[in-house]
């Protein structure tokens, strides 16, 4: 099977909200403080309205498994921030009312099941506060395996000189493939080979409370790479990965919240993409990333994800650090 009708849809859904996304940060976006004191704007909700929207109405039987859901909004105070979000989705649904713009992000309150899309309408918010990077991502799960990935990275350029943009698209057992947002060809994605020593650097996460950046120093350096992390915010490090421009992305548990345990969406997408492309994703005690059970991946610590060829060693040297 290979997803066509699922992999336009979605194509066309991530392509309108990343640049529903953009449109928001020229305006420099205020965030709002949600209930777990992380950030959110009007372009995380207009991005998930505009694609829950267009994969409930080609899919309506498909439950949707989403970040944000429309509470917050429904409240009298946020009426002018709902009517912001509403205006930036009109630019792409120009019929769309407030009262269809709540119900479309509502509709990514599905439960995980035997087929279900996760998604994550901005991976990154504080990224994209800062005018860094970001991900719209996208992934369809089937009886727990990740069977479809699309990942927008509107701020990003794989090679030198490119125009930031890039969308990357996986199919399982069919490879991964990048292009440029402002449209042209796709191309296949390979992940660092053995030999390519110029591209064997790591990525992390720019914020050092969302994993212990001391220890994912300490593991690269004990396998063998010498030069510094390149800190990147979202998923964008699984398509950096991909693209074969590093090795290996290390997301260990911060050793300030040792009870967070990763949700699906932040990783489905990027994940595929990267085992797509010849690479290896799992857990740092090597464990398959749990997208079988619930929106938190509650038997799962951190995330290793690498070329594949350097895994184990990986593995070896988390267990010694
Ligand atoms: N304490 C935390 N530890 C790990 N990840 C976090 C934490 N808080 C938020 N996140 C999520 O980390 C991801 C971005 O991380 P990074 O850029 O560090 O890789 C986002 O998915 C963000 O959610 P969000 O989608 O709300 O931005
Ligand atoms: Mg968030
Ligand atoms: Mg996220
Ligand atoms: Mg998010």
């Amino acid at each position: 099977m290979s997803y066509e009708r699922e992999k336009q849809v979605v194509i066309e859904a991530a392509i309108a909200a990343a640049k529903l996304c953009q449109d928001v940060r020229r305006d420099i976006p205020p965030a709002m403080e949600k209930s777990d004191k992380s950030p959110v704007t009007v372009a995380d909700y207009g991005s998930q309205a505009v694609i829950c929207k267009a994969i409930g109405d080609a899919f309506p039987e498909d439950a949707i498994v989403g970040e944000e859901d429309a509470t917050a909004l429904r409240d009298p105070e946020m009426a002018a921030q709902l009517e912001k979000i509403t205006q930036y989705v009109r630019t792409i649904l120009p019929e769309a009312t407030s009262e269809q713009v709540t119900e479309w992000i509502d509709r990514g309150n599905g439960q995980v099941g035997s087929r279900y899309w996760t998604l994550d309408p901005i991976d990154g918010t504080k990224g994209f506060l800062r005018q860094d990077q970001y991900a719209v991502a996208i992934a369809l799960v089937e009886n727990g395996e990740v069977k479809l990935g699309v990942m927008a990275c509107p701020a990003l350029a794989i090679e030198e000189g490119d125009e930031p943009g890039t969308l990357f698209v996986a199919v399982r057992g069919e490879g991964a493939t990048r292009r440029s947002l402002h449209g042209g060809e796709a191309q296949t994605i390979r992940v660092v080979k053995a030999d390519d020593v110029e591209n064997l650097r790591f990525v992390e996460s720019v914020e050092a409370s969302h994993g212990d950046q001391g220890r994912q120093n300490a593991v690269a350096q004990a396998v063998g790479i010498t030069a510094e992390s390149v800190r990147v915010d979202s998923q964008a490090k699984y398509g950096i990965v991909a693209s074969g421009k590093a090795a290996l992305y290390m997301r260990l548990p911060s050793p300030k919240s040792p009870n967070y345990r990763e949700n699906i969406w932040d990783h489905a997408a990027g994940a595929i993409v990267v085992e797509e492309a010849g690479g290896r994703v799992t857990d740092m005690h090597g464990k398959p990333l749990n997208f079988a059970d619930g929106s938190k991946m509650t038997e799962n610590r951190g995330v290793v994800v690498s070329n594949g060829v350097i895994h184990e060693t990986v593995l070896a040297a988390l267990r010694d650090s």
